[in-house]
């Protein structure tokens, strides 16, 4: 025999189900998750969505169900996002700028019945209002113009600031908007609100049953190559990441996630911060088709997957299965 077998044996300590519990390295609990959530108008509403099988949208009283229900399982934190009826979308996706918009209407009424015992996150970017899709405003060419977007972005967070939100999550990958919607909160009096930057958002083939949940895939013509990265660049995420934390991010983003587990594990190694990934919508939608396809089994898929983002140096992780998964964690 020659090298250390069989003095070391590394399956010794996966002999019992006691050892691999002592030996984990990696520790996946309901405070890990962040619950995407879509708001729709109207009382008493449930609609589900065709291309992501087991979610739907609910009015803003099923919404507070879903905080209480949250809550109760030991999820901190929701993440909302409108569907905005079509006669108040528009070219300047203005709705995101109404104070009683679904958003604020949303946002309040998770407040009032939950307090401080749950988190809000909200998306700040402008496709759910607009009526071509584009997370920005466009020019006659349709490219989406950035700094005209930013002032209009830093509304929208001071709108939903004022509503209560607690983190501020801008979505649109616009330069320069997290320094300038930080500056904003702080001349506002919201000092203590976060804002958990979508620092490294890519342009993905993964949301496409997102943008069915929040109506803007039939609006949307092209695609958004000119403001979300590139998928074969790493490196310029790190900027992009870097940018941001000089800016005032609390805390950067990942996303799609799955995929893109290495930039979370480089992003995590340059800056020691705290980093979050979204599971996307296609994701989830891969992992449900596989399990009617008989081609995996759903709990384990789950476990596993949310596991791999720990291990990859995530702090938590935005998912549609967060309630099922908190279930299966026993809070
Ligand atoms: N600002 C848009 C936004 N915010 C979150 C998602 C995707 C989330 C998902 O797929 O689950 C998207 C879609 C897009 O960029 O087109
Ligand atoms: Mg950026």
């Amino acid at each position: 025999m020659t090298g250390p077998f069989p003095a070391t044996r590394l399956r010794r300590t996966r002999a019992t189900a006691w050892s691999r519990a002592l030996h984990r390295e990696t520790l996946l609990t309901p405070a890990d998750l962040i619950w995407p959530l879509f708001v729709t108008d109207g009382t008493g509403v449930e609609e589900p969505i065709g291309s992501l099988p087991g979610v739907s949208r609910w009015s803003v009283d099923g919404i507070v169900a879903r905080a209480r229900e949250a809550v109760d399982l030991g999820i901190p934190v929701l993440a909302l996002f409108p569907y905005t009826q079509s006669g108040r979308r528009s070219a300047d996706g203005k709705e995101a700028l109404n104070p009683d918009n679904l958003m604020c209407r949303a946002i309040a009424a998770i407040k009032q019945a939950c307090g401080d015992d749950i988190g809000v996150l909200t998306d700040v970017a402008l496709d759910p209002y607009t009526d071509h899709g584009q997370d920005g405003l466009v020019d006659e060419a349709g490219y989406v113009v950035n700094d005209a977007t930013v002032d209009v972005l830093v509304g929208q967070s001071l709108n939903q600031a004022r509503a209560g939100a607690d983190i501020i999550a801008p979505s649109d990958m616009m330069d320069g908007r997290i320094g300038a919607i930080r500056d904003a909160l702080e001349q506002g009096g919201h000092a203590n609100v976060q804002i958990m930057s979508y620092a490294a958002k890519y342009a993905s083939a993964f949301y496409g049953p997102f943008r069915d949940a929040v109506g803007s895939r039939g609006l949307l013509k092209g695609d958004k190559k000119t403001y979300q990265m590139d998928p074969a660049n790493a490196e310029e995420a790190l900027r992009e990441v870097e940018l941001d934390l000089a800016e005032g991010a609390d805390s950067v983003m990942v996303k799609p996630g799955l995929p893109y587990l290495d930039i979370v594990r480089r992003v995590k190694d340059a800056f020691e911060v705290p980093v979050f990934a979204y599971q996307v919508s296609g994701e989830y939608a891969m992992i449900e088709a596989a399990v009617a396809a008989g081609a995996g089994e759903r709990d384990a898929l789950v476990l596993e997957t949310l596991l791999a983002f720990k291990r990859a140096g995530c702090s938590g992780m935005l998912t549609y299965h967060a309630a099922h998964a908190a279930r299966l964690l026993g809070a």
